[in-house]
């Protein structure tokens, strides 16, 4: 492909798949959204850490040759929109990337510009991770109960957008066609009211909880267990619950457990029994701080994940070091989990611990663990040893205040 504005490294060479297996050469092209906001100041940060750990880890035979793209301000100012063509083009042809927040412009176009990136290219899971590191602050008695990885639905559910303003032809269209020729008498202020429409699909569904099972089986887990409101939303939400337990039974031979509607079938690999369960998201809120050791691999829809990631986050250190990763079968954007957090923007002070955690995801997606491991064990330890940024310095006694780029160097220093 010929980009206007994109620079190829010359050195780099391009990841691949064979058979659905990827390919990853000493050289790997990564293509790299900085992010606005506070992306300029973790997303640096988090490339030096980086190159420094697989430098260390494989002696300089492998380096990953960072390919800028753009999206947001930066994208704006080059281009003159927001989300080029050529910067998802990129994202497709190299298969890898990493990216930094992005600010949604206030009014008309693209609403969410991370949103865009994931339904434009179809990234259907949205994987994350919650772990505690030990030493981290929490709010909570016992964070190291908590131990889960939530699959977020990406690319249906409320955040299609599909959204009527109240006031204007297009809603008035919409409510006079749900009273007129669906007969509902249900929407209370029809004169004053907006409409969201919330599509899920079976094919959406199954094969976000395809790719949670599969995750169970590979990882040895002992449960994935489906969070939704079906109660209420009967035929979304509730039809994700019945789609998916329907799934492990046809695709994974999963029968009854006890008296139902909880699954089971014993993981091939290892014998061990997973169970499918389901618990409804406010309760599921609820038990995550009072039980978090019963929950392990997480089944989602799209506003549930985003709400329960942040939630989840807190109770083991914010978002600061939430680790994120957009993931089809073959293509994989890594992110922060946190925004642009505009205040702080290019104050060297946040934490560049998510978008570092993220990358630490994307090293294990390209099956360079020792780098990975590497990146954990440096965070693992940085943090025990206090030397922490503002957000986990205000909740720890006697720790030492550090800015982003020191955290990046202590990290460093550390390997
Ligand atoms: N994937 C993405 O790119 C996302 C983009 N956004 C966008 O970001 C913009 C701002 O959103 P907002 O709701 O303020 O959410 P943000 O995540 O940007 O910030 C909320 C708060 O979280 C804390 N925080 C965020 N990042 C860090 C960090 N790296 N280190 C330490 N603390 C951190 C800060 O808390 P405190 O004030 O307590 O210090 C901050 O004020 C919006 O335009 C939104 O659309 C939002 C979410 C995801
Ligand atoms: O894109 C945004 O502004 C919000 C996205 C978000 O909150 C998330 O992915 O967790
Ligand atoms: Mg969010």
């Amino acid at each position: 492909m010929i980009y206007q504005h994109i620079q190829i490294p010359p050195k780099g060479e391009k990841i691949s798949f064979k058979k659905g297996v990827i390919k990853v050469p000493n050289y790997p092209i990564i293509t790299y959204i900085e992010g606005d906001g506070i992306g300029v100041d973790v997303s640096p940060v988090m490339k030096k850490v980086i190159d420094s750990i697989v430098a260390k880890a494989y002696n300089g035979s492998k380096a990953i040759q960072w390919m800028n793209i753009y999206a947001g301000k930066k994208a704006n100012d080059i281009y003159g929109e927001y989300l080029p063509q050529e910067t998802l083009d990129a994202i497709k042809e190299f298969s890898v990337s990493i990216k930094g927040p992005l600010t949604t412009p206030v009014g008309g176009g693209v609403r969410s510009l991370n949103v865009a990136i994931r339904q434009m290219l179809d990234l259907f899971i949205c994987q994350r991770p919650v772990k505690y590191l030990k030493g981290t602050p929490s709010p909570v008695k016992a964070p190291e109960k908590v131990d889960m990885v939530i699959f977020r639905e990406n690319s249906e559910d409320i955040y299609a957008g599909i959204e009527y303003q109240e006031g204007t032809a297009e809603v008035k269209k919409v409510i006079d066609f749900l009273q007129y020729e669906m007969g509902t008498k249900k929407i209370r202020f029809p004169d004053t009211s907006g409409i969201g429409i919330k599509p899920v699909s079976k094919e959406g569904t199954e094969r976000l909880v395809r790719a949670a099972i599969q995750y169970a089986i590979d990882n040895n887990k002992d449960s994935v267990t489906l969070v939704h409101k079906g109660n209420i939303m009967k035929f979304t939400e509730g039809s994700f619950r019945n789609w998916s337990y329907q799934l492990a039974c046809d695709e994974f031979g999963a029968t009854t457990f006890g008296d139902g509607p909880w699954k089971s079938f014993k993981n091939p690999n290892t014998g061990m029994v997973i169970i499918i369960k389901d618990v409804i998201a406010d309760a599921f809120l609820q038990q995550i701080l009072l039980r978090p050791e019963e929950y392990s691999v997480i089944a989602t829809l799209n506003l549930n994940g985003d709400y329960i990631s942040d939630a989840l986050a807190a109770q083991v250190g914010g978002i600061g070091i939430a680790p994120s990763a957009n993931l089809s079968d073959t293509i994989a954007v890594f992110e922060a989990t946190h925004g642009t957090a505009p205040k702080y923007a290019e104050l060297n002070k946040v934490n560049p611990g998510s978008i570092i955690l993220s990358a630490e995801m994307m090293l294990r997606h390209m099956g360079w663990i020792q780098a990975a491991d590497m990146v954990l064990e440096a965070m693992s330890n940085v943090i025990q040893n206090k030397t922490v940024t503002y957000d986990l310095e205000r909740l720890m006694d006697d720790a030492t205040l550090l800015s982003c780029s020191e955290f990046g160097d202590a990290l460093i220093d550390y390997i």
